[in-house]
């Protein structure tokens, strides 16, 4: 089996509920996805980055480690594309006993359900509707997808959290929507957090709008944060 990996490195985790943390990113390289505010457009192609197979890809792990690395993160690209490999890669990672991180956009409930195992902490991802990720025509089975995602982590017990990415153009009554179905599906008890993460740069949401989008969860989800991607303030990858 073969890997296709865009970059490897460690920094300081910038998102979601563990922000702060020392964190060594394997980004996969792939999504045919398309969302405007992509940040990681350079790693879409299938064939960006550099092909390894799985022992190869094992050993530049264990040189880009370095001491006291908090955890693992698997992005991309989204790590789906190659869910095989990416199950190889985190199953090698889980020997070192070093917490195993999924970053997905979680388009593929089944992929997802094979990687799952070799996973300690899940982001699950719902994209808006404006976030030009698919078309309107496809919206529905992705967000059908994600909720499966969600519901296949809470049940096997996963460090679970649920973050949704916000723009200028996201419209309070489609995340009105997105975050009451949410809800329907799991309870407040089942998830360790809930982020709201504001495009940087391109977009970018008023203060007013956060605020507006977090009365919106305030009421099913007491500890919603509104958290910008914190590694772009100070210059790291
Ligand atoms: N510092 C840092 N934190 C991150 N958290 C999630 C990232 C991602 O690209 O998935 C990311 C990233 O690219 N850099
Ligand atoms: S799913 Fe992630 S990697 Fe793919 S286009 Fe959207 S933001 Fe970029
Ligand atoms: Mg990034």
């Amino acid at each position: 089996m073969k890997v296709r990996l865009f970059e490897i490195f460690t920094s300081v985790e910038g998102e979601g509920i563990l922000y702060g943390t020392k964190t060594l990113f394997v980004r996969l390289a792939g999504c045919p996805f398309t969302c405007f505010y992509c940040d990681t457009k350079e790693s879409l192609p299938l064939d960006s980055g550099n092909e390894y197979s799985i022992e190869e890809a094992c050993r530049l792990i264990d040189s880009n480690l370095k001491n006291q690395t908090y955890k693992v993160n698997f992005t991309g690209g989204d790590p789906l594309i190659q869910h095989n490999a990416v199950a190889e890669l985190a199953k090698y990672i889980q020997t070192k006993k070093i917490p195993t991180y999924l970053e997905s956009s979680c388009f593929d409930s089944d992929r997802f359900n094979h990687v799952l195992p070799f996973f300690d902490i899940i982001k699950i991802e719902f994209k808006t509707k404006d976030s030009d990720f698919v078309d309107s025509k496809h919206y529905e089975r992705l967000i059908e997808n994600a909720m499966k995602c969600l519901k296949l982590s809470v049940a096997s017990k996963k460090t679970t959290y649920i973050k949704i990415v916000v723009s200028s153009k996201t419209k309070l009554d489609d995340f009105k929507d997105l975050v009451n179905k949410i809800f329907q599906n799991i309870s407040k008890h089942d998830v360790d957090g809930f982020i709201i993460q504001p495009t940087y740069g391109i977009a970018e949401p008023s203060l007013e709008l956060l605020l507006n989008l977090y009365d919106v969860v305030y009421p099913y989800y007491i500890d919603v944060k509104v958290v910008p991607q914190l590694h772009k303030f100070i210059g790291a990858p």
